[in-house]
């Protein structure tokens, strides 16, 4: 039989049938390349009997064009495409487009064509090719890596290196990985580290599915007693998956690894050059490379020999994508570890309520690590009331924060404080007319970007200058900032201690991995004595000679009100706390709050975390909110409201009547405008008895819509704007 089923990566289109051509060797998994219309497609032989396609005469089907010389997709990965194509209403081709995410990669074995300047210069210059010449200084990458760095366009670049001005360099799309070895540089762990260790040791060794929640204070050495099975897997030669939720860690992570195996583990994320993608994705693959660690994009990344995964900060929303496949990294982590009957490690100082649902529910083995390393104390949280220690007119910082940190300049020691918002300030307002400067595009305000000296909106990334004079009633000097962002306290803190040294970390100043471990090297160096930051410092950093924590505002958090407000407060709260007083010096943490007597800020000042976890959890109980039953959103856009509207009412009018299934809605979304796309939201309420994504096939594809109109599905939400 020579007919085979091919999954092709366009996600418009199904699997098709192919004939496999006399001396091509297929099997399910092999890479090929197939022919569409009069193009090129790759794609990945199926099961037979796998998708549902549209039967074909023999006598017609196409001959494959190519099967890649690279090593075919396991039946794990493939079961785990399929798997998250039907529990996330996605096709299967947009998963698989993660899975093969280097292009080059199974393209060929040649090399990439690399170019950075050789010092000549054309005899013409023109205003870009000044501009290319000046921001491509000690740059590498190929020509469209080139224009995009320069800003200009890909016929500039072109342009130059015909007039010689680049050296070429072939990059091997082979690495040659230093691998990591397990004993290079061992600690000695306490007992508490060592019974744990001993636990995942076992599991690693068992080589089967096994989840574990490693639920450890902050600063008990997760790190370290995860490093163990690490290490464990590498004897047994087996791959090692560590997901981060945020790039920003990297750098630090692959120093910290770097120390104690002797070699960097393989880096996945976003930031990467087409070379190095191209590379590493060979290297994972054909098994080369032994410790990889990433951000959510690498969970679906084609490991040959993978025996085990570490989700770390494990409770960070951040593993949630909100668009594309609307996945969540921590829970398919663990459906990866399902299919490919390996041990997952859900690490966490802080774990969500979902996590500790399942280690009630005897789904996860619990592992505590319930003090911190080497007889480090944790941090004592003070309270700040805003309405009694009030700040001085036009500041945020209430007098007993600014004496704490006087105190900690005098002593020589590092403080952090904590804002959760970037820019100068969030909103931008006429003092004349009253008029607030939104974004053209989405329902937000646009906010002010004092560094750059831009408005910004946070959601389309839309910018503009800002005005001088106010764009409703044309007053001149009438705009004024309102609230607070980081660059703005950054300033406070300027004003009050002119002598220290303050650096800002947000998106906006650590964009890079290479940004962050300046940041890093600074603050090891003692370079910075006052860091202004966002969620971005909250997690993972270690700092010895950080000794106070300020919150600026532990109220923004609660203002949203969706069902996890409390629940991220208190983890972002208590994140960032646990930055504070790691090594011998002890910490202190001030938060300042307008209801000191909510909830949360009771719970993290009398350090009753168990307490607040089985408040939160009768809660959510009481509710039928997750994890007791599930939530759907399902979200309808288009440029055109009315259409949007019409088909939004639709799919509510048309919704089953089912026992134990709900739909509420729609309504227009909070963000009822979005990158110039008007949009209204549903909301899908279920039993656990009830099969969510059944109901909603059935529902959903029954139904049309204009062709502009976009409906998508959002299982188990996170966002609920
Ligand atoms: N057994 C040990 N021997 C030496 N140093 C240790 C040991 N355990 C932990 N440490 C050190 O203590 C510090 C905190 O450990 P680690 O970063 O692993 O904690 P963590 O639980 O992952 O923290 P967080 O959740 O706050 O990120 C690190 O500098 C680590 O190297
Ligand atoms: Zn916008």
């Amino acid at each position: 039989m020579n007919r085979v089923r091919v999954l092709l990566l366009n996600a418009a289109l199904g699997p098709l049938d192919y004939r496999v051509p006399d001396g091509m060797q297929v099997e399910p998994g092999s890479i090929v390349m197939a022919p569409l219309g009069p193009r090129k497609m790759p794609g990945v032989v199926w099961e037979p009997d796998s998708f549902p396609v549209e039967e074909i005469d023999p006598k017609k089907l196409r001959p494959l064009l190519e099967l890649r010389d690279v090593p075919p997709l396991r039946a794990p990965l493939r079961r785990l495409i399929e798997w998250t194509a039907a529990y996330y209403f996605a096709s299967p081709a947009s998963v698989l487009r993660m899975v093969l995410s280097s292009g080059a990669a199974f393209a060929d074995n040649r090399p990439i064509s690399e170019y950075r300047l050789n010092g000549s210069v054309p005899d013409r210059m023109t205003p870009q090719r000044e501009q290319a010449l000046e921001k491509l200084i000690g740059v590498q990458g190929t020509i469209s890596e080139l224009a995009n760095k320069a800003g200009v366009s890909i016929a500039v670049i072109r342009g130059l290196e015909k007039l010689g001005v680049f050296d070429r360099e072939d990059v091997s799309p082979f690495a040659i990985t230093a691998n990591p070895s397990p004993d290079f540089d061992t600690v000695d762990l306490s007992v508490d580290q060592k019974n744990v260790s001993k636990i995942l040791i076992d599991a690693v060794r068992a080589a089967q599915f096994k989840p574990f929640l490693l639920d450890g204070v902050t600063g008990s050495g997760k790190t370290e007693v995860y490093f163990e099975a690490v290490a464990e897997a590498l004897r047994q030669d087996k791959q090692v998956l560590v997901l981060l939720p945020e790039i920003a860690l990297t750098e630090p992570f692959l120093d910290r690894f770097h120390a104690r195996f002797g070699a960097e583990p393989l880096a996945w994320h976003s930031g990467m050059k087409q070379s190095e993608r191209k590379k590493n994705w060979r290297a994972l693959a054909d098994g080369n490379a032994k410790v990889i660690v990433g951000a959510r994009s690498a969970l679906f990344l084609p490991y040959a020999n993978l025996g085990l995964i570490i989700v770390d900060e494990a409770h960070e929303t951040s593993f949630k994508q909100e668009d594309g496949v609307r996945y969540h990294a921590r829970d398919v982590a663990i459906m990866r570890g399902l299919h490919e009957k390996i041990p997952v490690i859900l690490a966490s100082a802080t774990p969500a309520i979902e996590s500790q649902h399942q280690v009630e529910q005897g789904n996860y083995q619990l592992l505590e690590l319930p003090a911190r390393f080497g007889g480090a104390t944790m941090p004592d949280i003070e309270a700040l009331d805003l309405t009694e220690d009030v700040p001085p007119r036009g500041s945020w910082l209430a007098p007993t924060l600014v004496n704490a940190l006087e105190e900690n300049l005098e002593r020589g020691e590092q403080s952090l404080l904590f804002l959760n918002r970037r820019g100068f300030a969030p909103l931008t307002l006429c003092r004349t007319c009253g008029h607030r400067i939104d974004c053209p595009n989405c329902t937000a305000w646009m906010v002010e970007h004092r560094l750059t000296r831009r408005l910004a909106c946070h959601h389309c990334g839309h910018v503009m200058p800002i005005p001088e004079k106010c764009p409703e009633c044309g007053d001149e000097d009438s705009l004024v900032a309102c609230g607070p962002g980081v660059e703005r306290i950054c300033d406070e803190v300027r004003m009050l201690f002119p002598q220290a040294r303050t650096a800002i970390v947000t998106s906006d100043t650590i964009w890079s991995p290479q940004k962050a471990a300046d940041f890093v090297h600074q603050m090891e160096a003692g370079a910075i004595d006052i860091v202004v930051g966002t969620q971005l410092v909250t997690k993972g950093y270690h700092f010895p000679n950080l000794t106070l924590v300020g919150v600026v505002d532990a109220d923004i958090g609660l203002e949203g009100g969706d069902l996890r407000a409390a629940e991220r407060s208190f983890q972002q709260i208590a994140q960032v706390a646990g930055r504070a007083g790691r090594a011998e010096k002890p910490g202190r943490v001030y938060v300042q709050t307008r209801m000191p007597n909510a909830p949360v800020i009771q719970a993290l000042i009398k350090n009753d975390r168990e307490g607040f976890y089985a408040a939160e959890i009768e809660a959510r109980r009481q509710a039928l909110a997750p994890p007791f039953a599930r939530w759907a959103a399902i979200i309808v856009s288009s440029e055109d409201n009315k259409e949007a509207m019409e088909t939004a009412r639709l799919i509510g009018q048309t919704a089953p009547k089912v026992d134990g299934f709900s739909v509420f809605g729609p309504a227009p979304a909070p963000l009822a405008m979005l990158r110039g796309r008007h949009r209204h939201r549903l909301l899908v309420h279920a039993l656990r008895s009830v099969d969510l994504q059944q109901i909603m096939r059935e529902w959903l594809e029954q139904l049309e819509w204009p062709r502009a109109v976009r409906v998508g599905v959002d299982i188990d939400p996170y966002s609920f704007v």
